[in-house]
């Protein structure tokens, strides 16, 4: 890149001819004036000059990337010295992200952590460079479009992120079935839940839920039930070229009658002798707008859970709509209403066997409700990082806001909250990759079920907060605000799905009430 001093920059301050310095880049702005939404004179009035605090004031990070960066035509002084977006995300070195108090794990800067090795760091740097670069610049043109391009999730697939944001990763089931190798060259031996931790954390940092659900949203819920129990011919039919972003696929349980209540569902399947006749309705699936496989619990037996089946059923089959519903969030994953009239679907597509489909739902819901909480979690980081930036520039009656202590009474709160549900995030993985599968489902659904709705209360606590912090640019779309304004309307998306926090609270509980009881009766 050419480099220039700074009196060679000065010469061009015309509006034929205009450039600008911002932290150490120096840009030809001239064709940009006329476009420039904050308009041509604020820009004029800089020709020439060190612009870079007058840019940190109006401006979030993507825009660099996406609007700044191509306009670049050098740097003043040594490239070295420039600071550019790529290189404060691949530099060499132990601490890793800008440091930020409380905007990343507390393992990114200075503390201790048993739980993370050399190719965690790995992952952690190459996942980021992704997301800085190919993500994040364009999450609010992909939200406002709603909708996300099919190359990012095959780019995805082809980073091994797909194989880890499934679950795929870890699950020895899984093995044979993957298309692309795991990120960051980590061997499946060495694959851990901290891995698939790294991948969703650092992907969730884009701050948009739905780009996140368009990217993988159907799949780490859809999937693993066929993975887990469907027969060989359907896993090598299916798993491959959904982990390869060729194909999607959606879970479909709930429906317009029932959410949480799944042991009630009323979409049967009626057997046909050689085929399964299936009709009834689902909502708010996840990707089903444009799935092309739909995991779908249907009624085979009597009522209750002991009459729930799985079937595989192909967007192709005659009878299946499927229309996208609008939402107040997550704009991108294909939130949908789909009906099933009279589809024909063969008896090869059952997932496992008849009236286990129940038994299956419940297999995956812990591993979908800590795939929830970290999302939430880093949602909530998200919120802190982009307010306490804010903060620190952002002038009202002569001083900063995080000068003002109605502001850092906010910040005590959100941070307090965020690194508690951090820790016992890592705790209770910690137990993932060291308990015996088999104890798991009874010793974890009651933490982890509380921790999803610790999790989420703490998302909407920071949305809020941070919402507040931004005043009106969190009320209108894009801009400084953008991320916290879409996250502020995606926060329903995690309270909800995956077990409302009603039912968390319940549930926690309820498995701690059964353990007290088999102590006391162990007493008698
Ligand atoms: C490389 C240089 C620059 C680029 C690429 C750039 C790009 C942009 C873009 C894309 C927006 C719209 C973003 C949004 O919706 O918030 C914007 C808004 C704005 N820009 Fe710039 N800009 C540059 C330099 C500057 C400078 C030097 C100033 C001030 C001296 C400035 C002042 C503003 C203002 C006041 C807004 C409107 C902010 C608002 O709506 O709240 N820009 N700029």
């Amino acid at each position: 890149m050419k480099s220039f001093s700074p009196e060679e920059v000065a010469q061009h301050n015309s509006a034929s001819d205009c450039w600008v310095i911002v932290n150490g880049m120096v840009f030809d702005v001239t064709k940009f004036l006329n476009e420039h939404p904050g308009g041509k004179k604020v820009l004029l009035k800089m020709a020439g000059k060190d612009a870079s605090k007058q840019f940190k004031s109006f401006h979030n990070d993507a825009i660099m990337q996406r609007v700044g960066l191509p306009m670049q035509i050098g740097v003043v002084g040594t490239v070295a010295t420039a600071t550019t977006v790529s290189n404060l995300v691949s530099a060499p070195q132990a601490k890793f992200g800008e440091g930020l108090p409380y905007s990343d794990p507390t393992w990114y800067q200075d503390w201790n952590s048993p739980f993370y090795n050399e190719s965690h760091i790995r992952l952690r740097k190459d996942v980021r460079a992704f997301v800085d670069k190919e993500v994040t610049p364009f999450c609010h043109e992909w939200s406002e479009a709603k909708s996300i391009p099919r190359s990012i999730i095959k780019r995805a697939a082809e980073l091994g992120l797909l194989n880890a944001g499934s679950g795929a990763a870890t699950n020895p089931a899984a093995k044979g079935l993957m298309p692309y190798p795991l990120p960051s060259g980590v061997s499946a031996e060495e694959f851990d839940i901290f891995h698939e931790f790294i991948c969703v954390d650092e992907v969730a940092r884009c701050g948009s839920g739905g780009f996140l659900w368009a990217l993988m949203g159907g799949l780490s819920i859809g999937l693993p039930p066929v993975i887990n129990f469907g027969s060989k011919e359907m896993k090598e039919r299916v798993v491959p070229g959904c982990l390869s972003g060729d194909k999607i696929i959606s879970l479909a349980i709930t429906e317009p009658s029932g959410g949480s209540d799944v042991a009630n569902l009323q979409t049967t399947a009626k057997d046909m002798g050689d085929h399964f006749l299936v009709n009834g309705e689902k909502k708010w699936i996840t990707q089903g707008a444009y799935a092309d496989y739909y995991t779908v619990a249907c009624r085979t037996g009597g009522p209750g859970m002991a009459g729930v089946s799985l079937l595989l059923i192909e967007r192709t089959m005659p009878g299946v709509e499927a229309r996208a519903m609008d939402a107040q969030g997550m704009w991108g994953s294909g939130t949908s209403y789909i009906t099933f009239e009279d589809v024909k679907v063969p008896k090869t597509n059952i997932i496992g066997k008849l009236n286990y489909g129940f038994k299956y739902i419940m297999h995956n819901f812990n591993h979908e409700r800590i795939g929830i909480v970290m999302q939430a979690n880093r949602f909530s980081r998200v919120c802190i990082e982009e307010a306490f930036k804010y903060s620190l520039k952002r002038k009202t009656f002569g001083q900063t806001l995080v000068e003002h202590a109605v502001i850092r009474n906010k910040f005590g709160h959100m941070i307090r909250q965020v690194e508690a549900t951090h820790a016992w995030l890592e705790s209770v993985l910690y137990q993932i990759k060291t308990l015996p599968v088999k104890e798991q489902p009874e010793l974890l659904a009651g933490p982890i079920a509380l921790l999803k709705a610790q999790s989420t209360q703490t998302f909407e606590f920071c949305a809020r907060e941070a919402a507040q912090i931004f005043g009106g640019l969190a009320y209108t779309r894009g801009g400084q605000g953008e991320k916290v304004e879409r996250l502020y309307r995606e926060v329903r998306a995690y309270a909800i799905p995956g077990g409302s926090e009603e039912i968390m609270l319940d549930l926690g509980v309820r498995q701690a009430m059964k353990q007290a009881a088999a102590i006391a009766k162990s007493k008698l």
